[in-house]
């Protein structure tokens, strides 16, 4: 049952207690309830999905979910030292479904190495690629597109679940991009090869991108694991709007099976697990949770006013996200974007073709500015001879796994749209940065806002290849196949200083925090979860989110974070033999 506040909630103790119904959390209330014996409650602290959610459910309305609407938390970062000092939203979901029922909906497993990189981390190969097989097929259910086109030279469909609970699909409207960006893989083939599938486990080269999407509609943890059937399990209890303060340890020791939390009246109220309080509240949400709760840095803890119950450096640290630049090219076409957006009558059509159809131009994952997703991914590295290898040693999980990618976009991704041009956009991201940021409470408040500091473009590497990846994205366009269609690029960047400032003027992040709550191995001496992703030094307490993988993949981090709670599903069920 879904509660809009904790009032209606009769029961005071369940087996399991899930903080945050997000991506992660909504996949373990789901398995955990799938043994009617076990009863388990999800404290979510956002607003529910189905109301006013026109701009969750449609996928080109992705960008407008979230900054600066009750779906987001609204959080903001300190001044990037790298990005001149300027400050950006931070978006995460704020929502049933977390992040999933926001996000821009990319479908990326990311690379074998990178899986193999964290198994041999953290020595439990049963987060090897290989062994995680089942569990990305159990998450998946791969549909057809919108306009039911044959996809069979897009992507491998074999090689994806159908049985899953996750529905995704390739893109679902054709446009003008598309065979150019195909044709280039053959102009350029050294440089852009083609890459029938890039969820095989190899995912260099340019392919088409599978997105999130069912029939039309995004798919997120709260339509799939959170769909009726399951909602209506007796054994399961899901509250709205019910923001959890802290955990409580029993009597002075480490074990923390109370979660305190705020009613709609404003009173903290508790709840207590028999079994075990598993925090998936997020790469933010998840440590301030922790901090709130005294179990981080003694001294910042101290510093805060709060007593320390088990003192643990690594709570916070560690936080790795891809900053993300985006270029625009004046374009001979008149196909793209701005068509709509400056057309109120036809966005109206298109709108209602989607409500009436599922299809159209709305399916696809546009974005109407900021970061842009198209129909095409690209996972490319740097060259092997690059200078930048003097100094550091390849921060990749592996030889196959990419350094940055491209995202190809049918119009311009700017929020102000000029009154005449149409415009494509590649954007570049950074995917294997060396740069690490930090997720902390701010002392003047410590419940309130925490001090998010992603440090994007912090380091040498980092700055090196976002240059390497905005240079790239203009190499693909000296492709033959561009020449009648690229018109002038939008700014006019060209020297080595121009390129450096637009890149430290421009680069936002594309909301993939990772890591604040990394796991490592048993006996690491550092690191917050054990490979079972038991906090170390406590009882009662897990963690499955974002906020564990101690590496940020080279991939969009969605499905990697449905990875990690299938899989972790599965290890608690072992633990208590449910
Ligand atoms: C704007 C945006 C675009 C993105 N685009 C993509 C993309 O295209 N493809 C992709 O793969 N990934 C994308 N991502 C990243 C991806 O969505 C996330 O990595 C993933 O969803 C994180 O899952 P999670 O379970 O760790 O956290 P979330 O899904 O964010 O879940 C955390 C949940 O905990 C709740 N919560 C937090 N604190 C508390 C508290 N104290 N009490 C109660 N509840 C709490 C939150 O409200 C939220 O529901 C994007 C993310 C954003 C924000």
């Amino acid at each position: 049952t879904i509660h809009d506040n904790s009032s209606t909630l009769t029961e005071t103790e369940y087996d399991f207690v899930i903080v945050g119904g997000g991506t992660a959390g909504l996949v373990v209330a789901n398995r955990l309830t799938e043994n009617p014996d076990i009863s388990v409650l999800v404290i979510e602290g956002g607003v529910t999905n189905t109301k006013d959610a026109l701009n969750i459910q449609v996928p080109f309305f992705c960008t407008r979910a979230t900054p600066d609407t009750p779906f987001d938390w609204n959080y903001t970062t300190t001044p990037q030292q790298a990005l001149l000092n300027r400050t950006i939203p931070y978006r995460r979901g704020h929502v049933l479904g977390g992040s999933s029922s926001t996000n821009f909906l990319a479908y990326n497993r990311g690379p074998a190495d990178d899986w193999n990189r964290i198994a041999n981390f953290t020595g439990d190969q049963g987060w090897s690629w290989d062994e995680l097989q089942p569990y990305i097929l159990r998450n998946e259910i791969l549909t057809p597109p919108a306009d039911k086109h044959d996809f069979s030279n897009q992507i491998i469909a074999s090689i994806h679940g159908s049985s899953g609970v996750n529905g995704d699909s390739p893109p679902g409207y054709p446009t003008s991009l598309d065979d150019r960006v195909i044709r280039t893989t053959q102009e350029l083939t050294d440089d852009f090869p083609f890459n029938h599938d890039m969820n095989s486990g190899y995912h260099l080269g340019i392919g088409w991108q599978v997105s999130t999407v069912r029939n039309g509609s995004r798919s997120s943890a709260a339509t799939s694991y959170l769909a009726t059937e399951y909602a209506n399990r007796p054994n399961l209890d899901v509250v709205l709007n019910t923001r959890v303060t802290r955990l409580l340890a029993e009597n002075s020791s480490t074990t923390f099976k109370t979660v305190q939390f705020q009613s709609e009246s404003d009173n903290q109220e508790e709840i207590t697990a028999r079994k075990e309080v598993i925090l998936s509240a997020g790469s933010i949400g998840t440590v301030q949770v922790l901090m709130l709760s005294g179990i981080g840095d003694s001294e910042s803890l101290a510093s805060w006013g709060i007593n320390t119950v088990l003192d643990n450096p690594s709570v916070g640290q560690n936080l790795t996200d891809h900053p993300i630049i985006g270029q625009s090219w004046f374009v001979n076409n008149t196909e793209t974007w701005e068509k709509a957006a400056r057309n109120a009558t036809l966005a109206a059509e298109q709108l209602e073709e989607w409500q009436t159809t599922r299809t159209g131009p709305l399916r696809l994952t546009y974005l109407f500015y900021l970061d842009a997703l198209g129909n095409h991914q690209g996972w490319l590295r740097l060259p092997d001879n690059s200078s930048i290898f003097e100094q550091i040693a390849d921060p990749a999980s592996g030889p196959n796994s990419a350094h940055y990618e491209l995202i190809f976009a049918n119009g311009l991704n700017f929020a102000t749209l000029p009154p005449t041009g149409n415009f494509m956009t590649i954007s570049s991201v950074v995917v294997a940065p060396t740069s690490r940021g930090s997720v902390l409470l701010n002392a003047s408040d410590p419940s309130g806002d925490p001090i998010i500091n992603p440090n994007l473009l912090g380091s040498d590497f980092d700055m090196f290849t976002m240059r390497a990846a905005l240079l790239s994205a203009r190499h693909f366009l000296t492709a033959p196949v561009w020449n009648d269609y690229v018109l002038s690029p939008m700014f006019n960047v060209t020297t080595d200083e121009e390129v450096e400032t637009y890149i430290r003027n421009n680069t936002r992040t594309i909301f993939h925090p990772i890591g604040t709550a990394a796991m490592t191995s048993v006996d690491a001496g550092y690191g917050v979860v054990n490979p079972d992703l038991k906090v170390k030094g406590a009882e009662g307490l897990r963690i499955v989110d974002a906020s564990i993988l101690p590496f940020i993949p080279a991939a969009h981090t969605q499905v990697p974070v449905y990875i990690v709670a299938e899989r972790a599903s599965d290890i608690i069920k072992g633990t208590w033999g449910i």
